[in-house]
């Protein structure tokens, strides 16, 4: 998963192949190495030892391979005991992997409908695949209904609000050839539609 490739590689704008079941040994594989580069970019230990910058979200596309395929993992909000004790900012990572908010690869995923309240996260959005900093709100809808099939192929209607919804459709952007800085508003970055819900 070193092989992040970034802005500028044209495969990043390239809408993204639907897949097909059962899934490729290759495709497999990729579903657990991109789930995996999470998990392990998580965790503050790792992340140092193998130079990954942390993300929740990972679409195929970012490793090159111009399929509809996204491995999410949101952790569960954990702060550690004592920020300034390494073992309990440790566990907390640890823990906040362990229950997350949503884990899942998502296949093949419609946004099936969308709340009309807007929604976007205060601090801004950073992609594994732009390296400079893009400031500026990204505004997108604040709760999705999405559908998705698993590594299995199983179906799955989901009702995602807040960080996770925001995540989802920021990878859900990159199998469109989309990346997050095109939503932002270039004369004001920072301006919001009013009653944008503004997150964490
Ligand atoms: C420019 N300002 C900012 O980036 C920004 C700045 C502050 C706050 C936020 C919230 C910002 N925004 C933002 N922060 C994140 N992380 C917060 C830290 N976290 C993480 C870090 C360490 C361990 C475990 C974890 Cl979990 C990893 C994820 N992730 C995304 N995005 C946009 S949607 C896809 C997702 C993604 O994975 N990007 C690589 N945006």
């Amino acid at each position: 998963m070193d092989n992040i490739i970034r802005d500028g590689n044209p495969t990043l704008r390239k809408y993204a192949d639907k897949v097909t079941f059962p899934l490729s040994q290759e495709h497999q594989q990729l579903a657990k190495d991109m789930m995996k580069y999470l998990e392990v970019s998580q965790n503050p230990d790792l992340a140092e030892k193998y130079g990954l910058r942390a993300g929740v979200g990972l679409a195929a596309p970012q490793v090159d391979v111009s399929i509809q395929m996204a491995a999410v993992l949101v952790p569960s909000p954990v702060e550690p005991d004592d920020p300034d004790n390494h073992d309990d900012v440790l566990k907390a990572a640890q823990e906040a992997q362990d229950n997350p908010v949503f884990k899942d690869v998502i296949i093949n995923p419609v946004i099936v409908s969308q709340s009309v309240q807007l929604g976007a996260l205060s601090e801004g959005e950073g992609c594994l695949s732009v390296d400079e900093d893009k400031p500026g709100y990204v505004p997108r809808a604040d709760r999705i209904t999405l559908r998705y099939q698993d590594v299995d192929g199983n179906d799955h209607k989901v009702r995602l609000k807040n960080y996770p919804a925001i995540v989802c459709q920021h990878e859900i952007d990159h199998l469109h050839g989309v990346l997050f800085y095109d939503h932002i508003n270039k004369e004001q970055p920072f301006a919001a539609e009013e009653n944008t819900l503004l997150i964490g």
